[in-house]
């Protein structure tokens, strides 16, 4: 089976969900689930620590600080100098955060009400233990400013569970937000890890599900995207084949200006193997071909929305909102091909709940490529509201237009119209860049014209273009100056890896 060379695709849960998860693990564990969760964060600290030295723990009010005096026993057992900071009242603590509060003393640990000074050489490690997935509001007052002191250690800053500051549902930092080079996570993921700001505060995230099945406990809303998902699909071809075996693959976009992002998609769906890619230019003035990638076959766009036998379109690199663009848009939605839409022929849609009720009633769900601002366009919010709440976001647009939905940005989610949803973590901050999403919009053209539904195709076409990104940065070492261009090649190499395996390839698991 081709899947067992992939990770599986882990759950994630928001709060409420997690809670359920522990209301049905938790009775009876043993050992329990906070000695767990301590132990595993201890064993990661050491490894972060390499050798003796002084760790500060600082716990809040809660079970996250709960976690931390658990963690700070196992490293005085393991020698370390530990120093514990806490300013919460011990005759408040949750029961099993006061359990932890007193083996920690009765090991002969104690606690400190204020953050102690860093000892000469400074600390070695620091342990943000004061909020997990129980914040409730920002950060202010005395832990505001522990947030700010322990941001400065320079030194490795592990966070247990999730940073605090950060909103364990949105990723989004709600005020002072511990900065931190490792996250240890405990049962399952939670989506403020993997998206909005959650990858920036967490670091390096590590996943300890702490021998609890979550799935096996509460069903998940949510999982992370893996090569599994599609894995049915990455067979290798059969030897009894020809380019119509793989579809043909339009792109239509291109007005005057814009042509450049028609041919990024062109490219991009070439590279991914449709049988062959013809693109569909609103420019009138264009030259019929890509010089540099000849195998492009051009057309006016509305000569190419006629033609018969086309597997898929992708609408709207460089497509512009003019008449002639509604005109092409409102056509492709009537065919009874697969379809992209991106970019302006977002914007198009969003402006005319004509070609909204259209898209929604298509026989064939569409598959959306929007950026948070032509999310907010589509669902008549702004732009920060869609990024606080990425999920809710992606989840009712995919749900209004009867579409399957990826909402770019940091972790980008993928919707479909029942309401399941995914996190995706390739990817990386130099691809915030033009031309990008065009790729996206070629590689998503190919695999569907290749017969691919359209919720594998999606899921496919997001993981492998944030992998592309992050193969060329990786070999070219770029923080920035990413080109488009570059990345088609680039995801042709890694799906190709998907579908011929080298011996070395190891499973892919981008968290751990
Ligand atoms: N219950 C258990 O056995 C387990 C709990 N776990 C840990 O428990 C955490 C959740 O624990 P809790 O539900 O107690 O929540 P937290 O420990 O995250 O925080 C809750 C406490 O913080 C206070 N609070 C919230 N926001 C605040 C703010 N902005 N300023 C000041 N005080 C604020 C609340 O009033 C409450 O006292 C998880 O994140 C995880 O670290 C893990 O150990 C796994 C097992
Ligand atoms: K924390």
């Amino acid at each position: 089976m081709p899947s067992a060379r992939f990770a599986p695709a882990r759950p994630i849960y928001p709060v409420a969900g997690i809670r359920a998860v522990e209301a049905r693990a938790l009775p009876g564990a043993v050992p329990p689930l906070m000695e767990r969760a301590g132990a595993a964060a201890a064993a990661l600290a050491l490894r972060l620590l390499d050798g003796p030295g002084s760790v500060l723990v600082a716990c809040g009010p809660g079970n996250n600080g709960g976690d931390g005096f658990v963690v700070a026993r196992h490293l005085k057992a393991a020698g370390l100098r530990v120093v514990v900071a806490f300013a919460g009242e011990p005759a408040k603590l949750p029961a099993d955060a006061s359990a932890a509060h007193a083996a920690w003393l009765e090991h002969g640990g104690s606690t400190s009400a204020e953050l102690p000074p860093p000892p000469p050489g400074g600390w070695n490690l620091v342990v943000d233990a004061l909020f997990g997935i129980g914040l409730q509001r920002p950060l202010e007052g005395r832990y505001a400013g522990w947030i700010a002191t322990l941001n400065a250690q320079p030194c490795p800053r592990l966070a247990l569970d999730i940073p605090s500051g950060l909103d364990a549902d949105s990723g989004r930092r709600l005020g002072p937000c511990f900065a931190a080079s490792h996250t240890v996570s405990f049962i399952a993921l939670k989506p403020g890890l993997l998206t909005l700001d959650g990858p920036d505060q967490c670091g390096e995230l590590h996943l300890q599900e702490i021998d609890v099945d979550a799935e096996a406990l509460a069903p998940a809303p949510g999982h992370e995207i893996t090569p599994a998902l599609f894995a049915g699909r990455l067979a290798p071809r059969a030897r009894n084949s020809h380019k119509g075996s793989y579809g043909d693959a339009a792109l239509i976009g291109g007005a005057p200006g814009m042509v450049g992002a028609a041919i990024l998609a062109g490219r991009a769906a070439a590279n991914l193997g449709a049988g062959r890619v013809l693109v569909g230019l609103l420019d009138p003035a264009t030259l019929p071909v890509d010089i540099l990638r000849p195998e492009l076959m051009f057309r006016s766009a509305p000569e190419l929305l006629a033609e018969a036998g086309i597997a898929a379109f992708a609408v709207g690199p460089g497509l512009g909102q003019s008449d002639a663009a509604w005109t092409l848009v409102h056509a492709a939605i009537a065919l009874p091909a697969q379809l992209v839409l991106d970019a302006d022929a977002l914007n198009l849609v969003a402006r005319d709940p004509g070609l909204q009720a259209a898209l929604a009633h298509r026989s064939r769900p569409a598959v959306l490529t929007p950026h948070p601002a032509e999310a907010a366009r589509l669902l008549g919010s702004t732009t920060a509201d869609v990024q606080a709440d990425r999920i809710a976001a992606a989840c009712r647009m995919a749900g209004q237009l009867k579409a399957w939905v990826v909402l770019k940005g940091c972790g980008s989610i993928v919707a479909n119209p029942d309401g399941h949803w995914w996190i995706n973590s390739s990817g990386n901050p130099a691809m915030a860049t033009a031309g990008i999403g065009d790729v996206l919009s070629g590689i998503l053209a190919a695999l569907l014209a290749r017969g691919w539904d359209a919720g594998e195709a999606l899921l496919a076409a997001v993981h492998l273009h944030g992998l592309a990104g992050d193969r060329v940065c990786a070999a070219q070492g770029l923080d920035s100056g990413l080109l488009a261009d570059e990345l088609a090649p680039a995801a042709r190499a890694c799906f190709n890896a998907w579908v011929v395996p080298s011996p070395a390839d190891a499973p892919q698991r981008p968290t751990e």
